[in-house]
């Protein structure tokens, strides 16, 4: 992702004043000629980078700040500052009322991923619980039908549409109708995004803006269109309310900056980012997580609210099993069943503070997420008493055969992954068990800490010294093979080969990254419960 580039020379460019035996003006005017440039490529707006610089100097008083290190703080959070600024209108973005029935409609120019962004959003609201309904309302494009009706159908949503109406306000009010008539939370309307003429496009928006008056409308721009991305969102602007933005396309080879100063266009927030063609690829937006997140310093709310998603307190065996320091074979299946649940690996480890995007570089999540399946093959030829035990019962290599041969797996593979469970089982002994940091906690406790992560999560950062505080904490697992290892042998040495060794790697370093999640929540949990809770 070329943003990952943008943050790393940004990041780069920090660093190198960090270094900076003397920080005075040049100094600043060095590092902000840096950052400036690496905006400019990046395609974001000469205006917005303009005032950008000037803000950062006016923030900065080099007379007033006394010694050096002050002053690379106040450099550093100015710059941080400043870059959320550039993507943050200063506008709460609307987000969809629980008990009302919420219409959404969504408009953007044809190509720019609007069927595919709203088919991931009802799948993103669906997740949190809502009832949600699509209505295709271009009537232009042949097979926009048809293809909402694939997508939605694949994500199990509701949809509505009609191959012989050919208005498309008839059929968005028919639709909404209907979804509203059956209770629907969330009715999502997808219109045309071509026309013969520009300006019939924007008539037809404004007729169905009209008739089934959304209470938002959402904006969805491709983020490869560069500098073209200013004059289209404020023709679109000019046009329909535009409530907020999605941008699509920040995967691959998207420089992104034009899209993102599309914000200072409009004047609305982006809510979500689309990072590929799957479902999963759907990254809610805020300023300062992203900001974070492209500078290597990781994305905690949105992992905490990913594994708020997964509802972990609903699998109270494991809370269990984890809190005297027990971990079978189906702990670890529901594991990484969880994880494969949780979207793209490359996605979750973006979030995590500490990964730079050095260390993303060349990480093979396809790969890693391959093997995860074919571990699922494996647990899915065990037997309930085998999954439920501690492994051992493999020794006898009849089973061995058996499960190789229900799996189509080879018998390395097993073995590597009941290795790989024997290490994590250690881990958990470790952790759990009267004495260990997690056996401390009842599992009422446990459960409550896996309902709600985020509640606690202030706790957490500040019983670890903040973010900074965070990063340590992670480069300090190298005990358990650190962050860093993990990331070289998921993706390197162990590649494409999915047996013997290059299964033990790939899968060490998964189960690390496993632990360091529950390693990060237990963290929360003795946060909110061991009295600093108390304190909110
Ligand atoms: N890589 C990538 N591709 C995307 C993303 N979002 C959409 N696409 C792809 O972009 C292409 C166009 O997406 P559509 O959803 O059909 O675009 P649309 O705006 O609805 O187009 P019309 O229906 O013609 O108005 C499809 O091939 C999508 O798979 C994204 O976030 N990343």
């Amino acid at each position: 992702m070329v943003l990952n580039e943008l943050g790393a020379r940004i990041n780069s460019a920090l660093q190198a004043l960090s270094k900076e035996p003397v920080i005075d003006e040049k100094a600043l005017d060095a590092l902000l000629r840096e950052i400036c440039g690496a905006l400019l490529e990046s395609d974001v707006n000469v205006r917005l980078v303009q005032q950008m610089r000037l803000n950062v100097k006016k923030r900065v008083n080099m007379d007033e700040l006394a010694s050096s290190s002050n002053k690379r703080k106040v450099i550093q959070n100015s710059v941080f500052e400043e870059l959320c600024g550039l993507v943050d209108p200063k506008k709460e973005a609307w987000v969809p009322r629980k008990g009302k029935q919420n219409i959404l409609m969504f408009v953007g120019l044809q190509g720019s991923g609007k069927t595919t962004s709203c088919t991931k959003l009802a799948a993103y609201y669906k997740r949190k619980g809502m009832k949600v309904g699509l209505v295709c309302a271009d009537t232009f494009r042949a097979g926009a039908f048809d293809q909402l009706k694939q997508n939605a159908s694949r994500a199990h949503i509701p949809y509505y549409g009609s191959y012989n109406e050919a208005d498309p306000v008839q059929i968005a009010m028919d639709g909404v109708a209907q979804f509203k008539k059956e209770k629907f939370d969330l009715i999502i309307v997808d219109t045309s995004g071509r026309h013969r003429q520009e300006a019939e496009l924007f008539a037809e928006m404004e007729q169905i803006a009209a008739a089934i008056k959304p209470d938002n409308t959402i904006f969805v721009m491709d983020g490869t269109i560069g500098q073209a991305a200013d004059s289209q969102a404020r023709a679109f602007k000019e046009s329909v309310d535009i409530g907020s933005i999605i941008i699509t396309k920040m995967d691959g080879h998207a420089k992104g900056g034009g899209a993102i100063s599309a914000v200072a266009a409009t004047g609305s927030p982006i809510v979500f980012i689309g990072t590929g063609e799957h479902m999963h690829d759907l990254e809610k937006f805020s300023a300062r997580p992203f900001v974070s997140k492209m500078l290597g310093m990781g994305d905690i709310s949105g992992l905490v609210e990913t594994v708020q998603d997964l509802h972990l307190e609903k699998n109270e065996d494991m809370m269990k099993n984890i809190a005297k320091g027990v971990f079978t074979l189906k702990d670890m299946r529901d594991q990484l069943q969880n994880i494969l649940k949780m979207g793209p690996l490359s996605k979750i480890m973006g979030m995590m503070p500490g990964m730079s995007p050095e260390m993303m570089k060349g990480f093979d999540a396809d790969e890693s997420t391959r093997r995860l399946r074919s571990y699922m093959c494996i647990f899915d030829s065990m037997t309930e008493a085998e999954l439920g035990s501690d492994g051992k019962v493999f020794d006898d290599g009849k089973r061995l055969r058996r499960v190789a041969i229900g799996s189509g797996v080879r018998i390395v593979e097993i073995q590597a992954l009941l290795h790989q469970h024997r290490q994590f089982g250690q881990i958990v002994k470790k952790m759990g068990g009267p004495k260990g940091m997690l056996g401390k906690m009842n599992p009422a406790a446990m459960q409550q800490m896996a309902k709600n992560p985020g509640a606690m999560n202030p706790n957490m950062l500040k019983q670890m010294g903040g973010m900074g505080g965070m990063q340590k904490m992670i480069q300090q697992m190298g005990g358990m093979g650190g962050v860093q290892n993990m990331m070289r042998q998921m993706m390197g040495g162990g590649g494409a080969g999915a047996g013997g060794a290059d299964g033990a790697g790939g899968m060490g370093n998964m189960q690390e990254m496993m632990s360091q999640m529950m390693n990060n929540m237990g963290m929360g949990g003795m946060g909110g419960f061991g009295g600093m809770g108390g304190r909110r």
